[in-house]
């Protein structure tokens, strides 16, 4: 069991920390060695499996980063940008490995995260679940395969706590089909219509996005031509799918070189 790779969930009350703690305990494969919360959080000092409402993992919930990370061989985060930026420098200075599945995240945090990835490895995804990278692929090669008469719009759909959007699952199918089409998804996007838009641009790809009740994760890649339409779909019903390939990501990491990867080399699609 000591010889297990050392986790450290950050975020660990949030709905994607307490399924990451669930998932490592009952592993076999990883053990949980520490578990962040932001400073003030009630949960701080408390056993994270009693905060959870179930019996002790012997694992107390700090505000600690670094005390955390120096005892892990990896740390998986799921929070907020600015937390995230925050945890990539410190995971890159214990050398863990940093497996970032946080939205959201912006120019400056990328330019951020680059750096620390030259110390250590990173693994990113908006999306960590085998199916939605099955999906980004196939997105990819039907936009490579299709011409512009086919008009692309991604929709997707997630619970009402959601802060951000588009998702960062509906980038990465955006971006697929951009790189299916040869085009740059930043010129090609056209998200957040309203009021009087004018005609569909040929060659944009739409992006919409719904927020309701507790839905875990819904996307749709929509191509539409005249006459006809092929639409993709994947629907998450379990948060699960995601902290299974994020522990999968962490695991995978413990023998690659520093730098930064995605799900894709992990699971080599
Ligand atoms: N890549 C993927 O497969 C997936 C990504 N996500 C993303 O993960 C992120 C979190 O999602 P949820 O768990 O639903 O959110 P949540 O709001 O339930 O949890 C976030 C947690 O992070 C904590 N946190 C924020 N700042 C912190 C700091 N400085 N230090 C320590 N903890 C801090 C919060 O207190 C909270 O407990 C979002 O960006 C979401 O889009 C969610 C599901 C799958
Ligand atoms: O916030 C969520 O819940 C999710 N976020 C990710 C995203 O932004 O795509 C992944 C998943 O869809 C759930």
């Amino acid at each position: 069991m000591a010889d297990l790779p050392g986790i450290v969930v950050t975020g660990a009350s949030g709905r994607m920390g307490q399924m990451l703690v669930r998932t490592i305990a009952a592993s076999g494969k990883a053990r949980l060695v520490g578990c962040v919360e932001r400073a003030g959080h009630g949960w701080i000092g408390q056993d994270i499996g009693v905060a959870m409402g179930g019996g002790p993992l012997g694992v107390a919930v700090t505000d600690d980063p670094l005390e955390a990370f120096a005892r892990a061989q990896a740390v998986i985060d799921f929070t907020a940008p600015a937390a995230t930026v925050e945890f990539a420098a410190l995971a890159a200075q214990a050398r863990a490995v940093h497996v970032i599945g946080t939205t959201g995240l912006e120019a400056a945090h990328l330019a951020k995260i680059e750096a620390a990835a030259r110390h250590a490895v990173v693994v990113r995804a908006g999306n960590m679940s085998l199916g939605v990278n099955l999906l980004v692929r196939l997105t990819q090669k039907i936009a490579a395969a299709l011409d512009e008469d086919w008009d692309v719009e991604i929709v997707e759909a997630h619970h009402r706590m959601k802060v951000d959007a588009p998702s960062g699952t509906a980038l990465m199918l955006g971006r697929a089909a951009a790189e299916g089409r040869g085009v740059d998804l930043d010129a090609a996007m056209d998200s957040g219509r309203h009021g009087i838009t004018g005609a569909r641009q040929r060659g944009a790809i739409g992006i919409a996005a719904v927020r309701g009740g507790d839905i875990v994760g819904e996307h749709d890649v929509i191509f539409a031509a005249d006459g006809e339409r092929v639409i993709l779909r994947h629907v998450a019903t379990d948060r699960a799918i995601f902290a299974r390939g994020a522990l999968r990501a962490a695991l995978w990491g413990q023998g690659a070189k520093p730098g930064q990867y995605d799900m894709m080399d992990v699971l080599g699609l």
